[in-house]
């Protein structure tokens, strides 16, 4: 991007120190889906556009992503791209709809390995996928360096599993039928799926994104072998690669969440990411000791706690932020998504507490230092 105009400076870089293991005066505090349909902004947005229309109209890309970034003037460590994890089995060729109160839904999904012959041989994400490039270098300008920006992709088992279900499904049974009856085909997908994946995250960096995050929202449904098996390797590909990539002049944060996949947090901390977001099911302590500051944690609120009233989100985040701690390799988030009914009110609660405590908890362990350096001087 030699001919583009440079992007405005950075002023807040908490979320990326955070990530790269540096101190942070507070802990830094975005949301998963934050640009939403719990923002009335977002649901009139829906209103004139469809789905995927919004996501493959730059300026209307920015808009929305920009949405709770306004909304939440200052209390918002970082932004997120609007747009979407299937955007990459529409750019392998497959045709993806968002039927409003029902979720995504592929009109003609991989039914036997066979099917795999329809997907596009080799895809070029520069043509493809372009208008998330644009989205994210326009998003980049628009948002002046308030925040970071973040980009992102579906891991290869959770596209795959789409590809197959064609949907949101319960038991994944479809999907798993590929991966026990057809292992070497569904493979062969996967490391197809990858393959874009590690274009399409090296792109959107070029194009402007600051962070990345791999999003295996259906890392949980595999056991832990069949995780290692169909998961985990493509995870550790995708670091491996997008870093070489990207070299060191244009290396940024990646941060891994695999939900549900709670067995795999000691491996997931050795495959090439900085940062690991966790679902409500870790208790921190127990992921800290696991991690052992090799990498940052992300999250971890349930994010039904958003609907527990004032009282439970306070006392959930004061729990939260304490059993992470405030300063050092951590930045807080829900435990996965923010889900459309949540009151915009119970949303800026838990953003100004997350800054409260974090602020608060910073100043004790300051004072506990301060406390210990006289003794020892003493
Ligand atoms: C599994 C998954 C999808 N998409 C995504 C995931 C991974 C995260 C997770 O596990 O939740 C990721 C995603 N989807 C969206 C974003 C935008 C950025 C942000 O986080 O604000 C991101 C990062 C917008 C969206 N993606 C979708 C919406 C709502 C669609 C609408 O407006 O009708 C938004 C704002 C639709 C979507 N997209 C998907 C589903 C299952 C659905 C329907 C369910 C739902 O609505 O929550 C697939």
């Amino acid at each position: 991007m030699t001919d583009a105009k440079p992007f405005p400076p950075l002023k807040n870089d908490l979320i990326l120190r955070a990530a790269r293991g540096e101190k942070t005066e507070r802990a830094p505090v975005w949301v998963m889906r934050q640009a939403g349909r719990y923002l009335p902004e977002f649901r009139a947005e829906r209103v004139e556009n469809d789905f995927f229309r919004i996501c493959r109209t730059p300026e209307l890309a920015t808009k929305v992503t920009l949405q709770p970034i306004d909304r939440y003037d200052g209390l918002l460590d970082a932004s997120i791209i609007f747009s979407d994890i299937l955007v990459i089995p529409q750019a392998m060729g497959m045709e993806v709809q968002m039927v409003p109160g029902k979720g995504p839904h592929f009109p003609e999904p991989l039914v036997l390995p066979g099917d795999m012959a329809k997907l596009n041989e080799n895809v070029d994400v520069n043509k493809e996928l372009k208008y998330v490039f644009e989205a994210i270098t326009m998003t980049r300008h628009a948002l002046n360096g308030r925040v970071p920006l973040i980009g992102f992709v579906g891991a290869p088992w959770t596209l795959m599993a789409y590809m197959i279900e064609g949907g949101g499904s319960k038991t994944l049974s479809k999907a798993k039928e590929w991966i026990f009856k057809h292992p070497k085909e569904s493979h062969a997908l996967l490391q197809r799926i990858t393959d874009v994946c590690v274009d399409f995250l090296v792109g959107q960096v070029h194009a402007g994104a600051q962070m990345l995050q791999v999003f295996e929202s259906w890392g949980g449904e595999l056991g832990p072998h069949d995780f290692d098996l169909f998961s985990l390797p493509y995870l550790a590909q995708i670091a491996k690669r997008v870093k070489a990539e990207l070299g060191h002049e244009h290396a940024v944060p990646m941060t891994v969440f695999a939900k549900g996949s709670w067995y795999a947090l000691d491996k997931l901390s050795e495959i090439g990411y900085e940062t690991v977001s966790l679902d409500w099911t870790h208790d921190p302590a127990q992921a800290k000791a696991t991690t052992k500051g090799r990498v940052t944690l992300q999250g971890n609120m349930d994010p039904n706690v958003l609907f527990g009233g004032d009282e439970a989100i306070v006392s959930t985040v004061e729990r939260m932020i304490r059993g992470f701690g405030s300063t050092e390799r951590y930045i807080a988030n829900l435990g996965h998504g923010i889900l459309p009914t949540v009151p915009v009110e119970a949303m800026g609660l838990f953003l100004k507490t997350v800054h409260r405590v974090g602020l608060e908890v910073a100043a004790e362990k300051k004072e506990a230092e301060a406390k210990e350096s006289i003794q020892i001087l003493g």
